[in-house]
């Protein structure tokens, strides 16, 4: 596209020919190829400007920045562009260099603290059983009709625009109708989603997290709050009250769903025996009562986010419930193993207090033996999640292992001792930094009926000790732990 097209609708100052054609947009020095438009942008960590040169000497046919002071000194043998707000004219420069791809596909964008991953690979296994085809893109990867997509793109929950409307454009060559995917609050706030045409857009809920990114918990909800702006209806959890109110600011078409909003309705699912199961979904014409097969009101609630989205889209309630029995949890996500010793293993992606709340909550109302908790926290991130997480494994553990978890340029025992700040008095843990060596301790310490919950990892498959990350999956230790304890166990009991 000439840059006179690309840039007439965009305040902007340009030096240098703007009949010149670009053919990509990149931010990233080992990425340019030749014909791209070079965004030098400044980070949290780098100057882009200081690769203008070898980015010219790589091929890009002009150069986009941020600070006019340096646009105005600046001479480069390539059309120089200043924009204002560099990271909002990526997004919309990304959208109409690709022809505004989002505008094809039908979209629903999902926002919240915890269960983006979960909601997004639930709406997906749905349409896919309704036979749509469907991508779905957010923190496990990027999934067409369930299988893995292979791309090169940098791996973020919220992909970044030069990459997001390129890979709209490839699912339209796929015959995708659907994209499902997860807005990050650090996504929206650096405007990732702008000039995307959002069909709905899904608000889980809100809980302090990504403070430090942000600044403060007003910034973070200011950002997360983006989202009903950039998305033509909303789907509401009518059980919380920033989703609440989210869907009072705003006139745009809504439907809630929610667990505790009717206690009527819960009373008549209460007299049918279903109160373990059930989760209610209202709209405007009607309100329904559904079983939902997984445990804890964290996975009834995802499901009910699930079923507003599908009705929002235009399906049938009854074709859409009669899939709910067929829904599958992500991976990593209440992961459960079972032991031939008896006890029970559960791998979670909770690393955040109220997802660590969600899961062990889930597991004292299900199971009535001791609870061993093994984790820890990030480092460079977070610090004040620690205690409040420590306090909620206290609250529930019988016993709790403090281990390593991405702990990066931090310490983990200091790490681990910020955790344990928040423990009651009486709380029986230890320290073992080597995770799979404070797994089996776990699994070795536990009995017939007992649950281990391996918290903060799920599907992850790396972790981060100083700057070195080395392959790590709480799913494979557990399996290989399993089988070696269940072999010793069955050779020591024939012995
Ligand atoms: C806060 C944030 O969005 N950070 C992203 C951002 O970093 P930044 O703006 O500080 O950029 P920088 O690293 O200083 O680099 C500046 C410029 O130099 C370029 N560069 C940089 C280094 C280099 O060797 N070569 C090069 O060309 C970069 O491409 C960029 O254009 O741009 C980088 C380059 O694309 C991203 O890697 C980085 O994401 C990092 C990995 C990250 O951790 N992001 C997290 C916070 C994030 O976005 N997480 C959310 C999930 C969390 C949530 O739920 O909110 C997500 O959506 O994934
Ligand atoms: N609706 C919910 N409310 C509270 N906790 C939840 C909810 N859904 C899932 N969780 C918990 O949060 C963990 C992460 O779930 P999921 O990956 O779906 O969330 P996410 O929002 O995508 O997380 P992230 O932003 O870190 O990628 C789960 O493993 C579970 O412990």
């Amino acid at each position: 596209m000439q840059l006179a097209e690309l840039l007439k609708d965009w305040p902007c100052t340009v030096k240098g020919s703007i009949r010149e054609e670009v053919v990509r947009i990149e931010d990233s020095l080992e990425a340019v190829r030749p014909g791209d438009l070079f965004i030098a942008r400044k980070g949290r960590k780098h100057d882009g400007k200081k690769w203008i040169d070898q980015a010219i000497e790589r091929g890009a046919k002009a150069i986009v920045v941020d600070e006019e002071v340096f646009f105005d000194d600046f001479i480069c043998g390539v059309p120089l562009i200043w924009v204002p707000n560099i990271l909002q004219f990526s997004a919309y420069a990304s959208a109409k260099l690709y022809g505004f791809p989002s505008e094809v596909l039908k979209i629903v964008a999902i926002t919240g603290t915890n269960g983006k991953t979960t909601v997004s690979h639930f709406i997906g296994q749905m349409l896919q059983k309704l036979n749509k085809r469907v991508l779905v893109i957010g923190t496990n990867g990027v999934y067409l009709n369930g299988t893995p997509f292979e791309t090169d793109i940098e791996q973020l929950t919220t992909l970044q625009p030069k990459h997001l409307h390129l890979l709209f454009l490839e699912a339209i060559k796929q015959n995708v109708e659907y994209v499902i995917m997860e807005a990050s609050s650090m996504g929206l706030a650096t405007y990732r989603l702008d000039h995307c045409d959002i069909d709905i857009g899904v608000f889980l809920n809100l809980a302090e997290d990504h403070i430090e990114d942000h600044g403060s918990f007003e910034q973070y909800k200011l950002a997360k709050q983006r989202l009903a702006g950039l998305s033509q209806k909303l789907v509401l959890n009518g059980d919380d009250s920033f989703c609440r109110s989210v869907g009072v600011l705003t006139k745009r078409e809504k439907c809630y769903f929610g667990l505790k909003g009717r206690v009527d309705v819960l009373l008549q699912a209460l007299a049918e025996g279903k109160t373990e199961s059930t989760c209610w979904v209202q709209t405007a014409q009607k309100e329904r009562v559904i079983t939902v097969p997984f445990i804890g009101d964290h996975q009834r609630a995802n499901v009910a986010a699930t079923i507003a989205v599908l009705k929002m889209l235009g399906f049938s309630f009854d074709d859409v419930i009669e899939l709910i029995p067929e829904l599958t949890l992500p991976e990593g996500r209440m992961q459960t193993f079972h032991s031939k010793q008896g006890y029970h293993v559960i791998v979670d992606y909770a690393h955040t207090a109220d997802a660590l709340k969600a899961v062990l909550q889930t597991v004292k109302n299900t199971y009535t033996r001791n609870i061993y908790v093994v984790f820890s926290c990030g480092g460079e991130r977070d610090v004040a999640k620690r205690r409040e997480m420590g306090t909620v494994a206290s609250k529930y553990a019988n016993h709790i292992i403090l281990t390593t978890d991405n702990c990066r340029s931090e310490n983990p025992e200091v790490i681990n001792r910020q955790i344990a700040e928040g423990f009651f008095a009486t709380q029986s843990y230890e320290m073992i930094l080597a995770r799979e060596e404070a797994i089996e301790k776990a699994l070795r310490l536990a009995k017939e009926g007992d649950i281990i919950v391996i918290a903060g990892k799920g599907h992850e498959r790396t972790q981060t000790i100083g700057n070195i990350t080395t392959p790590f999956s709480d799913i494979e230790c557990v399996t290989s732990l399993l089988a070696r304890l269940d072999d010793e166990k069955s050779c020591g009991s024939r012995s």
